[in-house]
């Protein structure tokens, strides 16, 4: 697996923009009469303040109290940088905050408190505990983490959960329970070196002995080096539970014949030395954050045989606490639990090991740009796996039931597992599996205008990124200078310009274009003209001859007009059945509107094609396509001329026995509302339509461009389908990003 790069000003503008941190705080009601302000605050207000005084478990119905994680941290340990402080803390907890949301749509808000003092620390959490369903304790260092999280166990009804220990415990101990499967060796009887001995560290070998590892098979180190029985220096009373009597004293002597080796200590704390000096097949954990203790590179330099996982994204087997705390809080907080309790969290860790050992989805695979198989380089689930947030909620759900820690248990559990799923933004994943393939293609990529510094810096950025080659259509020197303006001046070397002047192949491309337009009313010196000249023409002219995998333009002119030069090469025309599709990606929500690009006034047979186009790119996009046919008219009424081809298109695909869904004509509330729907118990959608066949260009563009301005919705494309090559025709108003996401697109041949 490649290395994802990036340098500390990239780090730092990602948390700059667009605003200043990583959430803000979005109302889930109305705010917008006078009614709906004497709801929502006084006088309206005071009704379920009044009901839950009387009964407050009812806090669960009316605030959003059940679905709200606090992160609190002091700032003590963060990761493996040491005590930067609460305020430096700040960036990890609203990190997690958002974790919490993406993956398990937990809403949560990071805390950071300005205290070391455990006494402190707990009155505070205490006395915020009416506000949350659960308390998420974050990078405070040990051994204050064991007193406090232990006090506010006992003082809270709600779960108290120190991350740290337990989060990573449980990620450490489903990790382990694979490796030893794949090294064929048993939990009682493996020799175990901890590295580490605070929060992560003592709670990781706490639930591995409970799960049978034998107590002096453990060997317990921190900054002093060993724990044996008698040493004083730096000692606790959670260490000394640990301690062990022996004449080993040091990290090194302590790895020689070691079965496995955990890391929660510090960067680089692990030599090469060392690992060679491990057992056959040894498992090394080396968890520390932000760098573990030994790189994997390192590690399978001296030992070929050793399965490792760190606890960062860029390597193979993330053991990393994010596999852990969104999805136990989500079952904690779906059966409204006092706790956390232990038996929770071995669900959680046996739920996680078992998933990893399953057949692995290709959309997971495509996401990650390798194929994922359980073995030594995939021994726990990666963090984007769409199936964690429904199998494992429910494992620690049940168990919170079946121990008593839950107020409202889960009746229906089939029911819940499907709301789990419906939970999730499957925008998020299509986005990602859309970078996935187009790294995988390695497409060369021609962009067209390289007179526009939006198409050079997307240009960069697609070769940068690792997608593939860029190709930029322009004049050396014009190019050179706009990339020193956009401040990339270093990319020069990089990008490879092409032109008609520096072209080995220009009169292949005439002698084509010639045999095409010479019965159109085109002489010798058009063609040149439009060979050589046209930078939109000479680019389609490299595609079709297989100089470029994919082509980007129309960022700099109207995209009919675009459209209409690159038809001098190719056929992207209704009569050869290409359309234009746009994707609208709005709150968690997909729906391709077409045709966007084409057609001007598609007839009952276009709109046919079109539908077809829509359906392939929407089975490109992962999607199981829901063909509507809208208009301002449901089933016939009210009857107007307009809507007859509407009317008529599903007929067409009747006739042409189609593998998708369709259905119309119909008003978009009916087609996107299951609601609505009800009223035509006859029609044949199995649910909401993904793809919104319009009657005609205008009411396209209308429509892409009222979600996006009035609603905010996310656009991608017009993507153009049903022609042989991968093009592209962006708009001129595109972002640089937009136009990359294009070329991501044509890479990954979408249309
Ligand atoms: N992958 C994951 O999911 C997680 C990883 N971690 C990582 O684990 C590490 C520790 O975190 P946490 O337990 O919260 O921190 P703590 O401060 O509670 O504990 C750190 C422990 O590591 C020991 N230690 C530090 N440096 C060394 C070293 N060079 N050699 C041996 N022992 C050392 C300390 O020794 P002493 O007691 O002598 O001071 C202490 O026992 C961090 O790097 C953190 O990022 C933590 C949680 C989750
Ligand atoms: C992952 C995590 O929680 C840590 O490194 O502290
Ligand atoms: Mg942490």
């Amino acid at each position: 697996m490649s290395k994802l790069k990036f340098t500390r000003e990239e780090a730092l503008a990602f948390h700059l923009e667009p605003t200043p941190g990583k959430w803000e705080v979005n109302a889930t009601v109305p705010m917008n009469t006078q009614r709906d302000l004497s709801l929502a605050y006084s006088p309206g207000v005071a009704v379920p303040c009044e009901e839950i005084a009387a009964h407050p478990e009812l806090a669960y119905d009316y605030t959003n109290k059940g679905n709200l994680v606090a992160v609190i941290s002091n700032g003590t340990a963060v990761l493996g940088l040491g005590n930067l402080g609460a305020l430096g803390s700040k960036p990890v907890m609203e990190g997690k905050s958002v974790l919490f949301k993406r993956f398990a749509d937990v809403n949560s808000i990071d805390i950071e408190l300005d205290t070391e003092d455990p006494e402190e620390f707990i009155k505070a959490v205490r006395l915020m505990g009416p506000t949350f369903g659960g308390i998420n304790l974050e990078d405070i260092k040990a051994p204050e983490c064991f007193i406090i999280e232990q006090t506010l166990k006992e003082q809270m009804d709600i779960p108290v959960f120190h991350d740290d220990q337990h989060g990573t415990a449980v990620i450490c101990a489903a990790g382990l329970i694979n490796a030893l499967h794949l090294s064929g060796k048993k939990i009682e009887d493996v020799k175990i070196v901890l590295n580490g001995a605070g929060a992560a560290g003592i709670a990781c070998i706490e639930l591995l002995k409970r799960m049978g590892a034998r107590h002096e098979n453990c060997i317990v180190l921190d900054t002093k080096g060993v724990l044996w029985q008698g040493r004083t220096e730096g000692m606790n009373q959670w260490k000394s539970a640990h301690a062990i009597k022996t004449g080993l004293r040091t990290l090194e002597e302590a790895m020689v014949g070691a079965d496995v080796f955990l890391g929660v200590s510090a960067k680089g704390a692990v030599t090469q030395a060392m690992v060679e000096s491990m057992a056959d097949n040894p498992v090394i954990f080396a968890m520390a954050n932000p760098d573990p203790e030994i790189t994997p590179e390192e590690a399978h330099e001296v030992r070929p045989d050793a399965i490792v996982a760190t606890g960062r994204s860029d390597y193979p087997n993330q053991v990393n606490n994010v596999l852990g705390f969104p999805y136990l809080f989500r079952g904690a907080l779906d059966i409204h639990a006092r706790a956390i309790n232990d038996e929770m969290k071995i669900a959680c860790a046996e739920a996680l090991a078992e998933l990893a050992r399953e057949d692995v989805p290709d959309e997971v695979a495509l996401a990650y740009g390798t194929s994922l198989t359980f073995g030594r380089d995939y021994i726990i689930p990666t963090p984007f796996d769409p199936r964690l947030i429904h199998r494992i909620p429910p494992a620690v759900a049940k168990a919170g039931m079946a121990t008593g820690a839950a107020r409202r248990p889960i009746v229906d559990m089939h029911t819940y597992e499907e709301t789990l799923k419906s939970r999730m933004d499957p925008t998020a994943s299509i986005l990602r599996s859309i970078n996935a393939r187009a790294r995988a293609a390695q497409a060369r990529m021609i962009f067209a205008e390289g007179d526009d510094p939006r198409v050079l810096r997307a240009a960069v950025t697609y070769q940068r990124a690792g997608f593939g080659k860029a190709l930029v259509v322009g004049r050396e020197d014009d190019v050179r200078k706009k990339l020193e303006e956009a401040g990339l001046g270093d990319a020069v070397r990089e990008l490879e310009v092409v032109n008609a002047a520096n072209t080995r192949h220009l009169n292949t491309y005439k002698g084509f274009l010639y045999k095409r337009l010479q019965r159109k009313g085109y002489d010798q010196a058009d063609v040149h003209r439009l060979a050589a000249r046209d930078r939109h023409v000479f680019a389609a002219l490299m595609l079709a001859h297989g100089h470029g995998d994919g082509l980007i333009t129309g960022a700099t002119r109207k995209s009919a007009h675009v459209l209409e030069l690159i038809n001098h090469v190719f056929d992207a025309d209704a009569a050869h059945g290409a359309a234009g599709v746009t994707a609208l990606l709005h709150r968690g929500r997909i729906v391709l509107i077409s045709d966007t690009l084409v057609q001007e006034w598609p007839d009952e047979e276009d709109l046919a094609n079109i539908a077809e186009r829509s359906a392939d790119v929407a089975r490109h996009l992962g999607l199981e396509p829901r063909v509507a046919f809208v208009s301002f008219s449901t089933f016939g009424y009210p009857v107007s001329e307009r809507a007859a081809k509407m009317h008529g298109a599903p007929k067409v695909l009747d006739e042409r026995g189609v593998s998708f869904e369709y259905e119309g004509e119909m008003t978009v509330d009916v087609a996107l509302n299951v609601k609505a729907q009800e009223a035509y118990p006859f029609q044949r959608l199995s649910g909401p339509a993904n793809i919104l066949v319009v009657p005609a260009r205008h009411s396209a563009s209308i429509s892409v461009k009222l979600m996006q301005e009035m609603a905010g919705a996310t656009v991608i494309g017009p993507i153009l389908a049903g022609v042989d090559k991968s093009i592209q025709i962006c708009s001129t108003n595109m972002t640089a990003n937009d136009i990359l996401n294009m070329a991501v697109l044509a890479a990954c041949k979408v249309g």
